[in-house]
């Protein structure tokens, strides 16, 4: 397959950017001075994602990045050369590319191409990896969480998804791309139910989401582009773009520690829509819970993320209660009655219950003393409240 608007057909390009120094120095969390933080760049083809790159390669940041340009995504050459270029220096690498597809590549020789990068490290603090147009970063990121190795040298980050203003409505409403073209669909079941577009994938598993191509809609077509995207994925940011070109790129591209802490999570813009047919996002917001009970909550998240079952509680009613339903991404923080704190982090059937890193820059505001789950995905339901109740009921076992 082709497309036209592949004509920046270049191999994949790792470009290492030297810039001078900040004098500035940030806060040093002890996670970054161990790990190298990694944002994943998806977006449908042609959304923008090479220009938003170059466009970072080209302002300054302070940061030395190693950039990874997936432009394979619509060939099916096996091997791609992988081009690093340090000081003047260029070394040359070969990834195998199976089927052209990154989250079937990054999973095995693109692993092993990441870790082969590590081993220059020091060189760059900071790694931008573009997907191809027609990724599912729902495979991608917990390679980042599954991968031992990997996981002990990278850490994700967070995801930013290109939209093209323009396209993105009629992208919504068409079938899953993959299931066209009729490729490795059983690796990518989406169940029964409203049609999933690989768009709403992208869109649903998005940190942020730079909506981009302002300048090929009139103000009503973006707000009805913009209205739809939060149904889809209520807490992602959304930033408005003209050529990928972002109001700033640290806290919008880099440094997005949304896998970190959830405290700015933005609750209050969630409102449950039913705008999209197939997408949308809920917050279940809970008193603390006992300490005892984390345990109780990793049964939960199992039967949620791995059954998708909603565990039921005995005076549920059968007609309110989800029974087909798929989550795609889910973050939370779980206060407990001891004053510490737990962040949840899933995308797919991939999740992790960590001890909450404290940072540096929450010092002023007060801490919420609520738990919240939020939860993105098809067939959710169409109110919060038989989640809430299962929740209450399974992790306090009353
Ligand atoms: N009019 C307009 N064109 C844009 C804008 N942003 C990017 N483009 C153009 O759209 C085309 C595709 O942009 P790319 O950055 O290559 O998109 P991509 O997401 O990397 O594309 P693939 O790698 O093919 O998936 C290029 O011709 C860009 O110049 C924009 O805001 N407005
Ligand atoms: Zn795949």
């Amino acid at each position: 397959m082709s497309t036209n608007l592949d004509d920046d057909d270049t191999p994949p390009e790792l470009v290492d950017v030297s810039v001078m120094p900040s004098d500035q120095p940030g806060p040093i969390e002890e996670e970054s001075t161990l790990r190298v933080p990694i944002t994943l760049v998806t977006g449908y083809l042609g959304a923008g994602k090479t220009t938003l790159l170059n466009y970072i390669l080209t302002e300054e940041h302070g940061k030395k990045i190693a950039v990874i340009m997936n432009e394979f995504g619509d060939s099916s050459d096996i091997e791609k050369p992988l081009t690093v270029n340090q000081g003047g220096q260029e070394v040359t690498e070969w990834m195998e590319v199976a089927n052209g597809c990154i989250c079937c590549s990054v999973k095995d020789t693109g692993v092993m191409a990441l870790e082969s990068l590590m081993e220059r490290r020091g060189t760059f603090d900071y790694i931008l990896l573009e997907t191809t147009g027609l990724a599912d970063p729902g495979n991608i990121a917990p390679v980042f969480w599954m991968d031992e190795g990997l996981g002990s040298s990278i850490y994700l980050d967070g995801i930013v998804t290109l939209v093209d203003a323009k396209n993105i409505l009629h992208l919504l409403d068409e079938p899953a791309p993959e299931e066209q073209a009729g490729s490795h669909s059983e690796d990518h079941d989406h169940g029964s139910g409203p049609v999933l577009s690989m768009a709403h994938m992208q869109v649903s598993h998005a940190d942020v989401i730079i909506l981009n191509k302002v300048d090929l809609v009139t103000p009503e077509e973006l707000e009805a582009v913009r209205d739809r995207i939060s149904a889809i994925n209520g807490v992602a940011k959304i930033h408005v773009t003209d050529h990928s070109r972002t109001p700033q790129i640290e806290g919008v591209v880099l440094d997005l520690h949304a896998y970190d802490h959830l405290d700015d999570l933005d609750f209050s813009k969630k409102g449950h829509s039913h705008i999209d047919p197939a997408i949308s996002t809920i917050a279940v917001v809970t008193p603390p819970i006992p300490a005892e009970r984390v345990p109780q909550v990793d049964s939960w998240l199992q039967s949620v993320l791995w059954e998708s079952t909603l565990p039921a509680p005995a005076d549920s009613s059968p007609d309110t209660h989800p029974t087909n339903f798929e989550i795609h991404r889910l973050k939370g923080i779980l206060r407990l009655e001891d004053g510490s704190s737990r962040i949840i982090q899933a995308v797919r059937d991939v999740f992790e219950i960590r001890d909450s890193e404290p940072t540096q820059t929450d010092d002023d505001k007060p801490s919420p003393v609520q738990c919240k789950i939020v939860l993105i995905g098809r067939g959710l339901g169409p109110t919060v409240d038989p989640w809430r109740n299962s929740f209450e009921s399974f992790v306090r076992g009353r």
